[in-house]
């Protein structure tokens, strides 16, 4: 069998095109658009180009970007003055600060400084508290995004092998927690996880997140899997690969999502599904 390609992608301009409906009714009603702030400290280039992105698909959906680039010598107190200052600007209903930080700043602190409510990229402990007790508010855009095209395959979850390859807090975990809550039987794999490639045969869902080009290979597949490709790994050609072996893996499993094409379209929807919700239950 050849895996149906789970087109990320196609996906996520289908949720911008229904999502800009929703700003242009709100907007209709007097009520006015959803705000974001981007925050970005430093120069890291792959940041540069995810932030670009970002604030590019604000636009698009008419939210509008308040957008600090700050340089990499900004300290922690300053950059905590300004969450403070968003954490109650009324224009402002999501705060992204984008990771990773320069190493002087603790991306925890940071993160816990973020009021819950406007933390749209889901990471703060009390975001990922209610989600670890089945009472999601906002949700990691990631493993959003993810159960969003596993939704698209029409495949009941209840009861499903998962297994997670990866451990972040911003992907791996929440991503186990999503699963979980979607009532599969989960598995987290990690670089200790002893033999590996007897917990991906079992897998009928396989996550992988560990930023490792093509570390998945076809004869790790489950017949019929449905394989879910995080990773993003540039090569020294320059092209852009996952943590699977598309190909090998592709011949195997029942759906797969590309790199570039599949993910991470899928997060930057999400994390604008959540901005919008915000927004549509600011009452404002
Ligand atoms: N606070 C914070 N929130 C994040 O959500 C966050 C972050 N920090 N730091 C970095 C990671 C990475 N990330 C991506 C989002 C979209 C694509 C994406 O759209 N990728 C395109 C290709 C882009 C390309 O060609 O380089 C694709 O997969 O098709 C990738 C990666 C969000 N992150």
């Amino acid at each position: 069998m050849t895996a149906k390609i789970l087109d990320g992608k196609a996906v996520a301009t289908e949720l911008r095109q229904q999502m800009a409906k929703r700003v242009q009714q709100r907007l209709a009603q007097g009520r006015r658009a959803p705000g974001l702030a981007v925050i970005l400290v430093g120069e890291n280039p792959a940041s540069l180009v995810y932030v670009r992105n970002k604030r590019k698909a604000c636009e698009e959906l008419g939210f509008i970007a308040k957008d600090y680039d700050l340089p990499a010598t900004t300290t922690q107190a300053e950059l905590l003055a300004i969450l403070d200052q968003l954490n109650t600007d009324p224009s402002v209903d999501g705060i992204l600060v984008q990771l990773p930080l320069p190493a002087h700043i603790d991306p925890n602190t940071v993160i816990e400084r973020i009021v819950p409510h406007k933390d749209v990229d889901g990471f703060h402990p009390y975001n990922i508290g209610r989600l670890a007790l089945k009472m999601p508010l906002l949700r990691p855009c990631t493993p959003k995004g993810v159960m969003t095209l596993l939704a698209k395959t029409g495949i009941d979850l209840v009861g499903q092998n998962a297994v997670v390859i990866g451990q972040s807090n911003i992907v791996g975990r929440p991503m186990a927690l999503e699963l979980l809550a979607a009532r599969c039987t989960v598995t987290i794999c990690h670089s200790r996880t002893r033999d590996l490639i007897a917990q991906t045969r079992q897998a009928d869902i396989l996550v992988v997140a560990v930023g490792q080009a093509e570390l998945v290979k076809g004869d790790w597949i489950k017949s019929n899997a449905i394989v879910i490709d995080v990773g993003m790994n540039r090569l020294s050609t320059g092209k852009l690969v996952g943590d699977v072996e598309f190909t090998s893996c592709q011949a195997r499993a029942s759906w797969i999502t590309p790199v570039p094409g599949g993910v991470g379209p899928m997060t930057i929807a999400s994390l604008l599904e959540n901005t919008l919700e915000v927004a549509e239950t600011s009452g404002t």
